[in-house]
C-alpha cells in the first residue's frame, strides 16, 4: 500500500484548489475522481456554468437544442482545462477511480484496473452532493423524471414541463425552459414563495415568473406519480385540499441536494455524519479524525461553488497560516437566483431585521428610475437596501433587476468593509450602469 501526503477524494471546487496551491509547494497530492466526464467537479460540469450558459442562450434567443451543442463544447473544454491544470503538475496525479473509506486513513479505490489502496497522511473528502428524489409513489420510477444534470442533457426540448420544488434550480430552469418555448409548471409543498424574502419582493417576482408563462401550484401535496405511453401524469391536493392532476412529457425534481456521503465507506471510520447525511466539521473543516477535512457540499450548509472556494481558504489559513480564517470568520454571503431578470441578495431581509428587533431605514428604487435599465430595455425589478440609521451602515440588500447578480457583490464589500452607505450614495460611478444606482439607493 502506497502512503501519499495529501489525498483529495473528489475533484471539486475547494478540492482542485487545494490541490494545485498544494502542488505550487512541491506537497504530493493524489486527487480521485469517480468520472472522467467531472474533471473540475460539478460546476463547470453539470451545475452552474452549463446552466448559466443555458439560461444566457434563452434569453439570446438561441434553439435549445443548439445551446444544448454550445454548452456541450464549453464544458469538454473547461474539463479538459480543469484536468491539466492538475494531472501537469508535478507533483500531482490524478486517478480515475471511485474512493472508499477502509479505515480512518485508508481509501480503497475501485479503479479500470481494480482496486488500489493508499493510506493518506492528511486526506481532504469533497464529494459534492446528489440530488434528492422524493419517496413520491411512481415518482423515481417515472421514465419521464429528470434530475437537473439531465434536464440539461435533453435532445428535445420538453412541451410540458412539470418541475417539483420552486427553489434555486427549479426557479432557474422554470425561467429558462419557458424562454424556450415549454410550457411550465412548478409545484412547491409550501404555500410562501420564495419564503425567505420580504412580500413587497416575492410578489413582484413571481408576477414576473407569471409573466413569462409560468403556473404555480404552491402549498400542495403530491400524491402519486402515474407514467402513460407518451406522458407523466401529477396527481396531488391542491391547497385547498382538491384533488387535481397535472400532465407533462419530462419532470425535473428540483427538491434539494443531499451530501454525497452514502456509500464512502464512512461506517468504517470515526468520521461522524449528522442527520441531513453531511459530514460533521470543527469551525477549521476538520472532521473528528485528525488530519482528515470535509470540503464544500459535502460537509452541509450553504451549496455554493463560492463557499467550497472559501473552504479551502479555511483549511490554508489552518494548514500554512494563522488558524484565524475560520467557519466563523464567515458573514454575510451574498447569492443570485438567476432568473429573469436575477435576483441578488446579502445581509437581513426587513422580515429578519422586524424579528430580530434591529432598527434600520429602508430604502427602494424603481429599477425603472435607472437609466441603465431604460437603455437596455429592461426595466423590470425593484432595488431595496436596510440601513442603520444610527451608523448608517448597510445592513443588507435585495436587489432585483437586470446585472443584480454583479452589483450585490459590492454591496456585500461595503457590509464587510464596513464602509457606510452614504459612501455608496455619494460614490463616482461611471455612466449609464447599473451601479450608479447606489447614487438614488441611498439617498
Ligand atoms: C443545476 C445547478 C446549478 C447550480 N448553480 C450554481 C450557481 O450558479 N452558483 C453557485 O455558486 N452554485 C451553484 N450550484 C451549486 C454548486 O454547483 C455546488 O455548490 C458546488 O459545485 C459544490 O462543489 P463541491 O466542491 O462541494 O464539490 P463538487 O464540485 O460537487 O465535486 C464533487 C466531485 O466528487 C466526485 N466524487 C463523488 N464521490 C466520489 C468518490 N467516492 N470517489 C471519487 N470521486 C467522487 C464527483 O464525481 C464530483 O466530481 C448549482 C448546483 C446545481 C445542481
Ligand atoms: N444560483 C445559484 O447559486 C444556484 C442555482 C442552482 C442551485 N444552487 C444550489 O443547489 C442547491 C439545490 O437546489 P434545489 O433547487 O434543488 O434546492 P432548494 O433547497 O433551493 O429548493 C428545494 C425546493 O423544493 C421544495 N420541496 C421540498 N420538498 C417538497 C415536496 N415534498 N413537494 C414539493 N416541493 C418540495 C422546497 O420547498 C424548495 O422550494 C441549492 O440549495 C443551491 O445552493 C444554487
Amino acid at each position: 500500500m502506497q502512503k501519499i501526503k495529501n489525498i483529495i477524494i473528489g475533484f471539486g471546487k475547494g478540492g482542485k484548489t487545494l490541490a494545485k496551491f498544494l502542488a505550487q509547494r512541491d506537497e504530493e497530492v493524489l486527487v480521485i475522481e469517480k468520472s472522467n466526464q467531472m474533471y473540475g467537479g460539478t460546476c463547470i460540469n453539470i451545475a452552474c456554468l452549463p446552466s448559466k450558459r443555458l439560461i444566457i442562450e434563452a434569453a439570446n434567443g438561441l434553439d435549445f437544442i443548439d445551446a444544448i451543442g454550445g454548452k456541450n463544447e464549453m464544458t469538454s473544454l473547461l474539463r479538459s482545462k480543469n484536468y491539466h491544470m492538475l494531472a501537469d503538475e508535478k507533483t500531482v496525479t490524478v486517478l480515475d477511480g471511485e474512493a472508499k473509506f477502509v479505515d480512518d486513513h485508508i481509501i480503497e479505490v475501485k479503479t479500470a484496473n481494480g482496486i488500489e489502496k493508499y493510506e493518506g497522511e492528511r486526506i481532504f473528502i469533497n464529494t459534492g452532493a446528489v440530488p434528492v428524489i422524493l419517496p413520491i409513489p411512481g415518482l423515481k420510477e417515472s421514465k419521464f423524471l429528470l434530475d437537473s444534470t439531465a434536464a440539461m442533457e435533453q435532445t428535445s426540448l420538453p412541451k410540458n414541463l412539470i418541475i417539483i420544488g420552486a427553489g434555486y434550480i427549479g426557479l432557474e430552469f422554470a425561467a429558462m425552459f419557458a424562454k424556450y418555448g415549454s410550457n411550465v409548471t412548478v409545484l412547491d409543498h409550501n404555500s410562501d414563495f420564495i419564503p425567505r424574502e420580504d412580500e413587497d419582493i416575492s410578489k413582484v417576482v413571481k408576477k414576473d415568473l407569471e409573466e413569462l408563462g409560468i403556473k404555480f401550484e404552491l402549498g400542495i401535496e403530491i400524491e402519486k406519480v402515474e407514467d402513460t405511453d407518451d406522458h407523466a401524469t401529477i396527481v396531488y391536493k391542491n391547497s385547498a385540499g382538491e384533488k387535481k392532476q397535472v400532465d407533462g412529457d419530462r419532470i425535473l425534481a428540483a427538491t434539494g441536494r443531499r451530501p454525497n456521503t452514502e456509500n464512502l465507506g464512512l461506517e468504517n471510520t470515526n468520521i461522524k455524519v449528522n442527520k441531513w447525511d453531511a459530514i460533521e466539521v470543527n469551525k477549521h473543516l476538520e472532521t473528528n479524525v485528525h488530519n482528515v477535512w470535509a470540503i464544500g457540499d459535502v460537509k452541509g450548509g450553504l451549496q455554493f461553488t463560492y463557499i467550497s472556494l472559501d473552504d479551502f481558504r479555511i483549511i490554508k489559513s489552518q494548514l500554512f497560516g494563522n488558524g484565524q480564517y475560520t467557519l466563523e470568520s464567515r458573514k454575510n454571503i451574498p447569492y443570485s437566483v438567476f432568473i429573469d431578470p436575477a435576483l441578488s441578495e446579502v445581509g437581513l431581509t426587513e422580515k429578519e431585521a422586524k424579528k430580530h428587533g434591529i432598527e434600520y431605514e429602508v430604502h427602494k428604487l424603481p429599477v425603472a428610475a435607472i437609466p441603465k435599465a431604460q437603455v437596455a430595455k429592461d426595466t423590470r425589478g425593484v432595488f431595496k437596501a436596510l440601513v442603520d440609521p444610527q451608523t448608517k451602515q448597510i445592513l443588507g440588500a435585495t436587489l432585483y433587476g437586470i446585472e443584480s447578480y454583479e452589483l450585490i457583490n459590492t454591496i456585500s464589500l461595503a457590509i464587510n468593509q464596513k464602509i457606510p452607505a452614504t459612501v455608496l450614495r455619494d460614490q463616482i460611478y461611471t455612466h449609464p450602469t447599473m451601479s450608479e444606482a447606489f447614487n438614488d439607493l441611498f439617498k
